[in-house]
């Protein structure tokens, strides 16, 4: 079976790397990210990677792998932040509390598509005017769903994990893994 990498993400296909898997191809895919209103924020994540999925072509001896990633405050969700205002809102949101990260990912074949969700609960310690600032000019909140990203210089934001450190960055090996032998790819053997 030939991996297709279901994401423009290169954290994802890093990630898939530490799974000594490199995708055959990547396709980007386009869909529309506005969650519906009132949407629980674990179906909103788990409809975002199924709808990935689903909007790339598959054929025959193709499994296309898509993740989504989400950070949820209270009853907020987060996304990429438009920008740097933006940014700074959601680092003023985080500081010094606990939040969720949700990952799913979703692996298609012809077969039909399978998923599984992660939740990671993340604590920010209080943060200073300078961490903000410093944050902000570092430019690595781009992209980023809440406004950061824990395998930079956010990790020094960060004293307490519970769940998925890889599910955090955007793609939690251990399922991914599981879902990937079951579509038929197994570590190593993808070309
Ligand atoms: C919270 C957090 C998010 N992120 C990233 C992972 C994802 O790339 C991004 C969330 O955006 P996503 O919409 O999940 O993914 P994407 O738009 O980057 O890529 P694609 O839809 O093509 O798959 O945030 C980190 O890199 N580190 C972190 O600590």
């Amino acid at each position: 079976m030939r991996l297709i990498l279901g994401s423009a993400s290169p954290r994802r296909r890093e990630l898939l790397a530490q799974l000594g898997l490199e995708p055959a191809e990547v396709r980007a895919p386009d869909i529309d990210e506005t969650p519906q209103r009132g949407e629980p924020a674990r179906d909103y994540v788990a409809r975002m990677a199924r709808e990935k999925a689903a909007a790339l072509p598959c054929a025959a001896d193709e499994v296309v792998l898509s993740a989504d990633t989400t950070v949820t405050c209270g009853r907020r969700i987060l996304g990429k932040p438009a920008d740097e205002k933006e940014a700074a809102e959601f680092l003023w949101l985080l500081s010094g509390r606990r939040h969720h990260v949700m990952t799913a990912v979703a692996v298609r074949t012809t077969a039909g598509l399978r998923e599984r969700l992660v939740d990671t609960v993340v604590r920010f310690r209080p943060l200073s005017n300078a961490d903000v600032n410093g944050y902000l000019a570092s430019g690595e909140w781009q992209g980023k769903a809440g406004g950061y990203a824990i395998q930079g210089r956010a990790g020094a934001f960060i004293p307490w994990i519970q769940g998925s450190f890889t599910g955090v960055v955007g793609l939690p090996l251990a399922e991914t893994a599981t879902l990937l032998q079951a579509a038929g790819i197994t570590a190593g053997e993808s070309a």
